[in-house]
C-alpha cells in the first residue's frame, strides 16, 4: 500500500534532495520515498508499507536510477521481514520489478542473504528482520561513501584530460542526489567541479520520453546553483560539431565484464558523436553497477517501456500510469519503439570511474580487478 504525502521536514542531503529514508512510525516502519514522477513541479513523498507498492514505484519510476534501486530494494526486503511478509516473495517481485540496472538485484539479494543467515543462525523472525535492515542501511551509507569517492576521482581525471580550467560538460538522464544514497554518480563529477570553480557549463540532454534530464538534472543543477543549459536530445550533435563540449559525462545501470555498459537510451549516439569529435566518453558508476557475470553487452537485457510513453506527453504532477492520461503527440493507435536503455561497446567509452578509482582504457581485462572487487560488493 502507497500513500502520497506533501514533503515535510528539513532538508536532509548535502543538495537538499531526499530520495529515500527509512521510518518508524507507531504504526509500523514504512519507506518513504520522493515520488520523482512528481517533480520538478511537485516535491510529494511516497509512503510505502508493503513491496507491492515499492514495485509500482519502481516501474513508474517514481524511484529510479540503479544505485538507488539498489538501496530501494534493500530497504524493501527489510520492510517485508520486519511487517511480517512472506520476504522469498517480495524479494522476487522486487528484483523482477525492471530488468536492467543490476543494483536492483544486488540490493534485494544483500538484504535477503542477511536475513536467511539470521534465521540459519537460529535468530528469530524481528532478528532477522533487524538483519535485513542493517544490509539496507549499510548499502545506503556505502553508496553516499562510494558517490563522494568517484566524485574526486571523475573530477581528477576531468583535470587530468582538460588541463586549463572551466570544462562543459554533456550529460544524459539524470544523474545525481535522486538516484543515489550520496550526491549520484556522473551528477556529482559536474557538481564536485562546479563547486571548486571548473565547470563552465553543465549541458543537460532532456532525454526524452520521461525526460529525466529535464526534469530532474536541471532541477538538481538549479538547487545546487550551477551554470546549466537544458537542451532536446537531438541538439547535442550540433553542440559537438561548435566545439562546445568538452567531456560527456554519464552514469550506468549495468556494465558488463567486457566493459560494455547499459545506460539510458541516447547513451550510444553520445559516444559515437564523443569519438567522432575527439571527446571523452566518461562513465561513472560503483562497483553495484558492474555485472562480472553478464559477459557482454549482446548479453544485458534492455527494458522495453509502454509505447504511450512516447505517443502521449504527461505533465509531471498529473501521475499518469497507462495509455490516454497524456496529451497525444502521434495518431491514435501509432506503435512505438521505447527501449529504456541502450549500450555502448567498450571501444567507444575513454574511461570507467568508481569509487576506486578510473579504468582506462576500457576492456575485459583492464575490468579483471574491478569486477572482482565488485562480485565482493555483491556479497556485502
Ligand atoms: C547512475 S544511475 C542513473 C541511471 O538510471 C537511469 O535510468 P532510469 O531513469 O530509467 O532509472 C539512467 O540510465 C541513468 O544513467
Amino acid at each position: 500500500m502507497a500513500d502520497h504525502q506533501a514533503r515535510s521536514g528539513g532538508d536532509e542531503r548535502p543538495s537538499g534532495i531526499p530520495a529515500i529514508r527509512w521510518e518508524e512510525p507507531p504504526e509500523g516502519p514504512v519507506l518513504v520515498l520522493l515520488d520523482q514522477t512528481r517533480l520538478p513541479a511537485e516535491e510529494v513523498e511516497l509512503v510505502c508499507t508493503d513491496a507491492s507498492a515499492l514495485v509500482e514505484a519502481i516501474r513508474s519510476l517514481a524511484v529510479r536510477g540503479a544505485p538507488l534501486l539498489g538501496i530501494a530494494g534493500a530497504y524493501g526486503v527489510a520492510l517485508a521481514a520486519a511487517r511480517g511478509f512472506d520476504v522469498s516473495e517480495a524479494a522476487r517481485s522486487i528484483e523482477e520489478a525492471r530488468p536492467t540496472a543490476v543494483n536492483l538485484s544486488v540490493g534485494v539479494r544483500r538484504a535477503r542473504a542477511a536475513h536467511e543467515a539470521e534465521l540459519a543462525r537460529g535468530g528469530d523472525p524481528a532478528a532477522a528482520a533487524a538483519a535485513a535492515l542493517t544490509a539496507a542501511r549499510t548499502l545506503h551509507r556505502q553508496d553516499a561513501e562510494a558517490s563522494a569517492r568517484m566524485a574526486a576521482h571523475g573530477l581528477a581525471l576531468l583535470d587530468e584530460l582538460l588541463p586549463g580550467g572551466g570544462h562543459r560538460i554533456l550529460t544524459h538522464c539524470n544523474t545525481g542526489a535522486l538516484v543515489s544514497g550520496g550526491e549520484g554518480t556522473a551528477f556529482a563529477v559536474a557538481l564536485a567541479a562546479h563547486r571548486v570553480g571548473r565547470l563552465r557549463r553543465l549541458w543537460v540532454d532532456e532525454t526524452r520520453p520521461l525526460l529525466q534530464g529535464a526534469r530532474l538534472t536541471a532541477y538538481e543543477a538549479a538547487r545546487n546553483g550551477m551554470a546549466y543549459t537544458l537542451l532536446t536530445d537531438n541538439a547535442a550533435g550540433s553542440l559537438f560539431a561548435a566545439g562546445e563540449v568538452d567531456a560527456v559525462l554519464i552514469g550506468a545501470d549495468r556494465i558488463a565484464a567486457d566493459g560494455s555498459v547499459a545506460n539510458k537510451v541516447g547513451s550510444y549516439p553520445l559516444a559515437v558523436l564523443a569519438r567522432h569529435h575527439g571527446v571523452p566518453f566518461i562513465v561513472v558508476a560503483p562497483l553495484t553497477t558492474i555485472d562480472p557475470d553478464t559477459l557482454d553487452g549482446a548479453s544485458i537485457e534492455v527494458e522495453q517501456r509502454p509505447g504511450f510513453e512516447v505517443t502521449e506527453v504527461v505533465a509531471p504532477q498529473a501521475q499518469v500510469t497507462g495509455p490516454g492520461g497524456g496529451i497525444p503527440v502521434a495518431p491514435l493507435g501509432t506503435q512505438a519503439y521505447n527501449p529504456a536503455f541502450d549500450v555502448t561497446p567498450p571501444e567507444l567509452v575513454t574511461a570507467i570511474v568508481t569509487e576506486e578509482g578510473a579504468v582506462t582504457p576500457v576492456s575485459g581485462e583492464a575490468l579483471a580487478g574491478v569486477c572482482k572487487r565488485a562480485r565482493e560488493a555483491a556479497a556485502g
